[in-house]
């Protein structure tokens, strides 16, 4: 990893912390040193409490060669010559009212206040690839969209009291994959193997025709109840999914209140679960592991009369690890034979001959192939656009709705936060533009930290009268600062991951999905599949997907069943702009530079929420206000130990997430190639905190133990060059052991 040797980017206020602070958390040295700082101003650099020894003393050792004009990677000069070069540097911030002076190496607070670089423009890689602003885009025809020459649902032969209920859903038009999905299970009792892009309606391709051939037996004179039997089993990956897909499917049946839905997912009581399976049900919507374990500890489970089993989001299921799980269930219903008439005699002529197993996917991996063939005997590939009825061409390809807008955006490292908050400045500035987005980032971690960062810091616990419901959000959900201005309308910030318990994810989730005024989700990939919030019209992917088909799924968060939608990525300078080609196999993507981001977003004047510090002076130029921010940001973080930590675990664990991008893609997301110190930035943070995968340092040290001669030289050598290089090497290989990758 390069390490360029991050210049000391703080100017920190000329007065002392308030007396008296007391700082929780964290070590005890740590804490006393915070104390010692807020006492008496810094006598080293702040780094002193945002990092263990090992940050204090490359901190050192950096200011010491500053300040001796041996710069590690930058050309060297005296300190007077690099500021003026940095002035320039700044580009238009070099005209700021703020004057760039050196860093103090003494610390000492006595001679006026200490003023230190910001180099936030300075030093950072260039893009290769070129930046095209603003190229008109004119949108195509939606590819997700009802089809426009069916006159209703009613021409696929569906019950007119479905369509009824469809109407009153707003639903007129089936999509092209409802055309050919509900045909065939109205008719067949073959296996279906259905792909169709994100937000094309495959939920309803597939229950619509259940339901349908279910109220058919009802014609026969006897009436079907919940005590009839389970029809159908509809597995999705998770929680929310299942939750999402039994509330659709609730809806769909409230005309007939003899037939239920239950969701069995886990995160509630078993025995709640046992005593809903009990008293009958006739649709099964569960997590895999949650079904594997009634089919073995459920008597009151009987698999008799099942004939659909229906696996939605099938490459999800098999990412998860869920094969086992759904090997066991794939089994067991093949294991027991199918009954003809329920219990009390009704008989079950209607429904399909055999078991039919429907797999659902957006996207076509190897993986969903191999479920396939665990899972289907002589399927239909059903898809949604002509020509495409061969998977193995299908396999490699992963599209986009044709509607959606794709921008991808090259920001350095150091820049990234400031951008984002610049862009989220602009396009929550509108009034009614940008209703709901989505940010991507890669781990919890991450979320929790740029959640606490952007959120309004004045918005305190709810009272002890407030409702359950706003209690469960009450630390997910909070008004957002930076972004919500006094001209602006107020923007609602929601934080979501996996580490969430249940009822604070559904509680969040649906606080998101009902929100009036315009709202912001910071979400892990959890959120990235099947979930269908219609009025999402941005989705931000602040940290690359994991892989080119989680991408397609994040993405498809928006420009749902017709509707438009934008969605921008943010990638590195470097290997990372080589990802753009892949984009480009899929969508062609618009650009948009960070500069003009960074521009549109900080043409208002910047409003900074009500902390303990001294309001930040404001710059006329975008870089100064930039530099400001950061600035802002970062003190924030001194001043917090508890922000502080949050910044250190969402700057560690976004190192580890990284290395965990699928193995063919990771030749755009080299790690050796990541500037810790500039990452660290981009987490508020002034170096990057030491301890990253747990493995590393103990792996060097044994490293050096059985070492021969060679090691011990390295030892003697200076921090740079090869030492950097095997550093890297050992972080990517501890990494990569980490996450079980190589
Ligand atoms: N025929 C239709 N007309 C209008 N809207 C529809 C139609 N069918 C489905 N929708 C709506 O489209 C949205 C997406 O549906 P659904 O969640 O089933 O998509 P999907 O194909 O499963 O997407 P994903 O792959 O992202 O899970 C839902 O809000 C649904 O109500």
């Amino acid at each position: 990893m390069a390490d360029d040797g991050m210049l000391l980017n703080f100017e920190l206020s000329s007065e002392p912390y308030k007396a008296g602070v007391k700082f929780k958390g964290g070590r005890w040295r740590e804490r006393k040193r915070a104390e010692r700082v807020a006492r008496n101003g810094p006598s080293i650099p702040a780094t002193a409490y945002s990092g263990g020894d090992e940050e204090l003393r490359s901190t050192k050792r950096r200011r010491v060669d500053e300040d001796s004009g041996h710069h590690q990677s930058h050309t060297p000069g005296t300190q007077s010559k690099r500021f003026e070069s940095l002035a320039h540097d700044g580009g238009p911030s070099s005209h700021s009212s703020r004057p760039h002076k050196p860093a103090r190496a003494d610390g000492d607070a006595s001679r006026g206040p200490r003023q230190v670089i910001s180099r936030l423009f300075s030093f950072n890689p260039t893009q290769a690839t070129a930046a095209e602003d603003e190229v008109e885009w004119v949108a195509p025809e939606a590819t997700n969209a009802p089809l426009a020459d069916v006159a209703n649902f009613g021409s696929l032969t569906l019950s007119s009291r479905l369509v009824d209920e469809l109407t009153k859903m707003k639903l007129e038009r089936p999509t092209a994959i409802q055309q050919k999905v509900i045909p065939h299970l109205l008719t067949s009792s073959s296996d279906a193997f259905v792909q169709a892009e994100t937000g094309s309606g495959k939920t309803f391709s597939y229950l619509l025709p259940m339901i349908h051939r279910i109220l058919l037996l009802s014609n026969s004179g006897k009436q079907i109840h919940r005590d009839s039997g389970v029809f159908a089993i509809i597995v999705s990956p998770t929680r929310e999914l299942a939750r999402q897909v039994h509330t659709v499917l609730e809806q769909l049946i409230r005309p007939f209140p003899w037939l239920v839905s239950t969701a069995i997912t886990g995160g509630e009581s078993k025995k709640a679960e046992k005593a809903r399976i009990r008293k009958g049900v006739n649709f099964l919507v569960a997590t895999p592991g949650r079904l594997a374990d009634h089919i073995d500890n459920t008597k009151a489970l009987n698999l008799g009369t099942v004939r659909w089993l229906i696996m939605d989001e099938g490459d999800r299921l098999m990412d998860l690890g869920f094969e086992e799980d759904l090997k066991k269930a794939i089994t067991r219903l093949r294991d027991i034979p199918i009954v003809q008439r329920t219990e009390d005699g009704t008989p079950l002529d209607k429904l399909p001959e055999r078991r039919v197993t429907v797999l659902c996917s957006a996207t076509m991996k190897m993986n969903v192939q191999k479920l396939g063939e665990m899972s289907l005997a002589d399927a239909t590939f059903l898809a949604a656009e002509k020509g495409d009825e061969d998977p193995t061409i299908e396999m490699a390809v992963h599209k986009a709705p044709a509607q959606l807008h794709q921008y991808y955006t090259v920001v350095p490292s150091k820049l990234r936060l400031v951008t984002l908050i610049a862009y989220l400045k602009s396009v929550f500035s509108r009034r009614g533009r940008t209703m709901k987005a989505v940010i991507f980032m890669s781990c919890a971690d991450s979320v929790d930290f740029h959640y606490e960062m952007l959120r309004d810091p004045a918005v305190t616990d709810p009272p002890a009268s407030a409702t359950k419901e706003a209690e469960l959000v009450s630390k997910t959900v909070s008004k957002a600062a930076y972004f919500t201005t006094a001209a602006s309308p107020e923007v609602m910030m929601h934080r979501m991951h996996g580490s969430l318990s249940q009822p604070v994810r559904t509680a969040t989730i649906r606080s998101f999905s009902e929100c009036k005024t315009p709202s912001l989700l910071v979400t892990t990939d959890v959120s990235s599949r099947g979930l269908d919030i219609p009025a999402v019209d941005l989705v931000i992917e602040y940290d690359p997907a994991f892989s080119f088909s989680d991408h397609i799924h994040r993405v498809g968060r928006t420009a749902r069943a017709g509707r438009p939608g934008d969605a921008l990525l943010f990638l590195l300078p470097g290997p990372e702009e080589g990802y753009i080609e892949l984009l480009k196999s899929s969508t062609p993507p618009s650009s948009q530079s960070h500069e003009s981001i960074l521009k549109k977003g900080f043409m208002a004047k910047l409003e900074f929420p009500v902390t303990t510090q001294a309001k930040p002076e404001d710059d006329e130029s975008y870089h100064g206000k930039a530099e400001t921010l950061q600035l802002h940001l970062e003190q924030r973080l001194l001043i917090d130990s508890k922000r502080l930590e949050l910044a250190r675990n969402g700057f560690k664990s976004h190192i580890r997430a990284y290395a965990t991008h699928v193995k063919d893609e990771r030749v755009h997301f080299d790690m050796t190639q990541m500037h810790l110190g500039h990452v660290a930035k981009s987490f508020g943070l002034r170096e990057a905190p030491g301890g990253i995968g747990s493995g590393i340092e103990r792996k060097s040290k044994k490293g050096r133990r059985d070492s021969s001669k060679a090691d011990d030289t390295t030892k003697e050598q200076k921090p740079g060059g090869d030492v950097i290089k095997r550093k890297s090497a050992m972080l990517m290989r501890a990494v990569a052991d980490e996450f079980n990758i190589g």
